[in-house]
């Protein structure tokens, strides 16, 4: 599906959106409630990550097929390397095929998981016979996803002997360790987390418990990039968000004040309003914690002719496609002065954005959901737009609510 966006007729529409849950809350939960019966789950994300992670943790034996989703793929295997009497074969798209797993493997090998390759080693597809682990320490490099980690600590409750972790090098996307150990605490399971050794205690049995899901702040970013496109004086209202919030990428309350947007929390909700603010020449940010965002500022220090200088993006490359390069020639092709190395990203301001130009997507729904918020500047054509649905199945539903006008091209 290719879409044609451009600006509404008039002012944005000052809608409220309910915006699905957080697909790393959800996809943790679920992996908990598979562990633990007595957990409840309620505002699942609706998103295909948390879909293949569910149908996953159903099947025993044969394959599983986890798409494009590597929260799935990375829990999924200590999930089932420690599930005795299952064996599967878990693989998922072409580019998960491309996307490390040895760091976890290897972890879990250690640990005395029967794991091996299918095809190339380091990398999915791999066969997993669950087995009973006794063993709890292991240390591992902690400097290229923390979403293995997060996977150790998921099942680690469930084992005999709880886990202890010790984590070598730079941490990276330390918030999402973070939220997996605030989860495991919501059910009752003890952890501590102090300097570079993470401990989870064992749990047989946890109480009934509702675990909640944040709505995805991940998502509301493109709401941020719009209301920083937008006029002073616009304002959209988003739910279900909470002030103390467990996902890392809440960060953008903070981050968008330097463009001029205001974040009112209101029960359950928050108010986006564009205010009169100077805009700084160049901005300057830190994203190792919050990885995710990284596009929508980019495009939105773009979108405002603001010159950025984006580092902690050492991690982008191994993402749902080689992020850093997929920016640097979409924005290109808008006319962007952009330079990428492995972990930073440099933008000039530049005066004109060119017209109708057509975004590619790569199979990643956040260069699909980034660019969206353009079309206040310019109209722009997005190919392959339904990839969104990896996060946020609704996005172009909700972005014509507001009036931006969609069309199929
Ligand atoms: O644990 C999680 O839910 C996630 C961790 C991050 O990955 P990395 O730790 O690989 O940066 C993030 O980019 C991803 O979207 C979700
Ligand atoms: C990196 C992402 O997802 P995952 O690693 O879970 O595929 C993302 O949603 O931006």
């Amino acid at each position: 599906m290719k879409l044609h966006i451009s600006k509404p007729v008039s002012n944005l529409i000052k809608e409220s959106i309910k915006i699905t849950g957080s697909k790393s809350e959800s996809n943790r939960s679920l992996l908990l409630k598979a562990l633990y019966s007595s957990i409840n789950i309620s505002n699942i994300s609706n998103s295909d990550d948390a879909i293949v992670m569910e149908k996953g943790l159903q099947i025993t034996t044969g394959e599983v097929d986890i798409h494009h989703a590597g929260t799935a793929m990375r829990f999924l295997t200590s999930y089932f390397a420690t599930q005795e009497g299952k064996e599967i074969t878990l693989t998922g798209s072409q580019r998960m095929t491309e996307r490390p797993i040895k760091v976890l493997v290897e972890a879990l090998q250690s640990l005395g998981a029967d794991i091996s390759y299918v095809k190339n080693e380091g990398y999915p597809p791999i066969h997993i016979k669950g087995k009973k682990i006794t063993k709890n320490k292991v240390s591992l490099p902690a400097d290229i996803s923390s979403q293995y980690i997060s996977s150790l600590l998921l099942t680690a409750p469930s084992l005999e002997n709880g886990i202890e972790l010790e984590l070598v090098g730079k941490i990276t996307s330390v918030p999402y360790i973070k939220m997996t150990l605030a989860l495991l605490s919501q059910i009752g399971v003890e952890s501590s987390f102090v300097g570079n050794t993470i401990t989870v205690s064992s749990k047989k049995e946890v109480a009934t418990t509702n675990l909640v899901v944040e709505s995805d702040w991940s998502s509301a970013s493109y709401y941020y990039g719009l209301i920083a496109l937008s006029d002073v004086g616009s304002q959209i209202t988003l739910s279900a968000y909470k002030e103390n919030s467990l996902q890392g990428d809440s960060v953008l309350a903070k981050i968008y004040t330097d463009f001029g947007v205001q974040t009112t929390f209101k029960e359950n909700q928050i108010v986006l309003e564009k205010i009169q603010k100077e805009q700084l020449p160049k901005v300057i940010i830190d994203l190792a914690n919050a990885p995710d965002i990284a596009q929508t500022i980019a495009v939105t220090c773009f979108g405002l002719g603001v010159a950025c200088h984006l580092t902690g993006l050492h991690t982008l490359k191994i993402k749902e496609t080689d992020r850093l390069e997929a920016l640097h020639t979409e924005l290109s092709k808008l006319g962007a002065n952009i330079t990428v190395t492995n972990e930073a990203l440099s933008l000039e301001p530049s005066e004109n954005i060119i017209p109708d130009v057509a975004i590619d997507t790569y199979n990643d729904h956040r260069m699909a959901m980034a660019f969206g918020p353009l079309a206040l500047k310019t109209s722009l054509f997005i190919n392959d737009a339904g990839v969104v649905s990896k996060s946020y199945p609704d996005y172009w539903e909700d972005f014509k609510r507001l009036g931006i006008v969609i069309k199929e091209a």
